[in-house]
C-alpha cells in the first residue's frame, strides 16, 4: 500500500493559500459563470460565506490522521477480538466535480495488544472525508493510517456512498450506492475474517 498518500504538507502559515480576497473573487467569477449577478443584494455576502464554508468543508487538509491516532492504550484485559465501528456518517466531495459524496464508513481492526479510542476512528473518517476525494482513495487512506499507527493484526474498511455527481448531473442516476473495501493483515489473508466483518456490518 506504499503509493497511498495520507498526509499533505501542512500549511503552517497562510503563505500557501490564496488570500481571502482572492477566494471571494473566485466565487464571484463562478456566480457569473452560473449566470447570476454577484452584485445583487442576496449575493453580496455569498462569496464571504462560501470562502468560510470551504474552510470548514475542507478542514481535513489542516489535520493529520497520525496526530489523532497517536493516542492508544493497552489496558483492555487481553481483549484481542475485532473492534468494529460501523455506520459512521460522512460528507466528502469528489475530486472530479467538487460536488458531495454522502455516505457511511465501517471500520474494524484486530488489536495487537493496543486499542484506539473509538472516537478517533470517526475522527480519521472526518479528516479524509473533508478533502477532495475518490471513494477508493478515501477507503485506502483510512485503512493505511490505522494500519501504520496502531500496527494491528488487520484492518478492514468498507465505505458505502452516493455520489451527487452521478445523481444531480451527468448520468443522473439517483439512489445508486458505491461500495469499496480495503483489507489488510489477517482480514486480507483470511477470508473467514472478511466474512465475519461483513456479517457484523449487516447484523
Ligand atoms: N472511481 C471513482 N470515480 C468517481 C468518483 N467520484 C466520481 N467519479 C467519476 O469520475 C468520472 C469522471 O469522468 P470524466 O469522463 O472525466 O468526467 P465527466 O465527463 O464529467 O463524466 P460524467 O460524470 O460521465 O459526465 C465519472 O465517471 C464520475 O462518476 C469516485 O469516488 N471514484
Ligand atoms: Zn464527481
Amino acid at each position: 500500500m506504499d503509493a497511498i498518500v495520507t498526509s499533505f504538507p501542512r500549511i503552517e502559515d497562510e503563505t500557501g493559500r490564496p488570500s481571502q480576497k482572492e477566494a471571494e473573487d473566485a466565487v464571484r467569477v463562478l456566480l457569473r459563470w452560473a449566470g447570476d449577478d454577484p452584485e445583487r443584494e442576496g449575493l453580496i455576502d455569498t462569496p464571504k460565506r462560501v470562502a468560510k464554508a470551504y474552510r470548514e468543508l475542507f478542514s481535513g487538509y489542516d489535520l493529520a490522521a497520525e496526530d489523532v491516532l497517536g493516542r492508544t492504550f493497552e489496558e483492555v484485559a487481553g481483549y484481542d477480538d475485532m473492534v468494529l465501528v460501523k455506520d459512521i456518517p460522512f460528507f466528502s466531495h469528489c475530486e472530479h466535480h467538487m460536488v458531495p459524496i454522502i455516505g457511511k464508513a465501517h471500520v474494524a481492526y484486530l488489536p495487537n495488544g493496543r486499542v484506539l479510542g473509538l472516537s478517533k476512528i470517526a475522527r480519521v473518517v472526518e479528516i479524509f472525508g473533508r478533502r477532495l476525494q475518490t471513494q477508493e482513495t478515501m477507503t485506502a487512506q483510512i485503512a493505511k493510517s490505522i494500519d501504520e499507527t496502531l500496527n494491528p493484526r488487520g484492518v478492514a474498511v468498507m465505505i458505502e456512498a452516493e455520489h451527487m455527481c452521478m445523481a444531480m448531473r451527468g448520468i443522473q442516476k439517483q439512489g445508486s450506492t458505491t461500495l469499496t473495501t480495503t483489507f489488510t493483515g489477517a482480514f486480507k489473508i483470511e477470508p473467514a475474517e472478511q466474512v465475519r466483518f461483513m456479517t457484523m456490518i449487516r447484523s
